[in-house]
């Protein structure tokens, strides 16, 4: 079944065309890498996604509710996690989650047993009641996760997720997605790291200069390169060949560090 239906969505900036008309059907229980260097359109597209940001023209579907016609309806089944979360300051960790639960209309028992259990997986139980203000920028993170997953959101949009995460924390993401997606939630997620993206997703989207290079499995992507045993890099270079290709894979960050 279709979770997320973008047609035709189209992004300009005066005449810099940030998301060039994009078309992509995401299944329930996909897990969807969007990847590309700095710049080439990812927030773009998920801030008109998450209905953030207007699209200059196109629609994008929710579970079959128009984010732009009905945005409450469509919203009520999606979490946006940003790159860079920008919380209360001055209230604690409790009383935001409480907050998102109520805005969603969780029941206080469902509300106490998740954030429990997110609480204790990110290691926040111990800061819960200190003020957001006093938390890192990890820690930010990471209560915003708690918070986008305690109203059991259908569809997760996440935005370079792991950046800035401890490893350990950042494991636990990638396996608490891949678990979610296993039960029926949908992810789609943006990231400029190559390994994120052919390890952990079932299928990948390639974007630069916001246009959409190629999209698959890894297997399907590997079939469209013509070499069965290539990595996503290889993939990179064989779908577009010539010294563009090799700039770009400069651009991407491999995981551990920067080339
Ligand atoms: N408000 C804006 N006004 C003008 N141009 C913008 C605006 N927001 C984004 N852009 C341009 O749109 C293009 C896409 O930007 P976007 O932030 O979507 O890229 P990205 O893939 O998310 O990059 P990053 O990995 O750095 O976050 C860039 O060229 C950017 O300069």
């Amino acid at each position: 079944m279709t979770t997320i239906k973008l047609s035709n969505l189209k992004k300009t900036y005066g005449k810099a065309e940030a998301v060039q008309p994009l078309n992509l059907t995401i299944n329930e229980g996909e897990l969807f890498g969007f990847l590309g260097p700095n710049g080439a359109g990812k927030t773009t597209t998920i801030k008109m996604m998450t209905g953030l940001l207007e699209p200059t023209e196109g629609t994008v579907e929710i579970a079959g509710v128009d984010m732009w016609k009905k945005p409450l309806k469509a919203k009520r089944n999606i979490a946006y996690l940003p790159d860079q979360p920008n919380l209360y300051p001055k209230l604690t960790g409790w009383e935001y989650l409480k907050f998102i639960a109520s805005v969603f209309k969780v029941s206080e028992e469902t509300f106490q047993a998740r954030a429990e259990k997110y609480l204790h997986m990110f290691n926040l139980t111990d800061s819960v009641d200190e003020l957001l203000e006093s938390y890192s920028h990890g820690m930010k993170q990471k209560i915003a996760l708690v918070g986008a997953l305690v109203h059991d959101p259908k569809v997760i949009f996440l935005d370079e997720p792991t950046v800035g995460l401890d490893p350990g924390s950042a494991r636990k993401l990638k396996q608490l997605l891949r678990n979610l997606c296993d039960q029926g939630t949908t992810v789609f997620m943006s990231t400029h790291i190559l390994e994120i993206a052919e390890t952990m997703c079932d299928r990948v989207g390639i974007i630069t200069e916001g246009s959409l290079l190629a999209i698959g499995t890894m297997e399907e992507l590997r079939k469209q390169g013509g070499n069965n045993n290539a990595s996503l890099e290889d993939i990179f270079l064989e779908l577009t060949g010539g010294d563009d290709a090799a700039e770009l894979i400069k651009s991407l960050e491999h995981e551990g560090g920067h080339r």
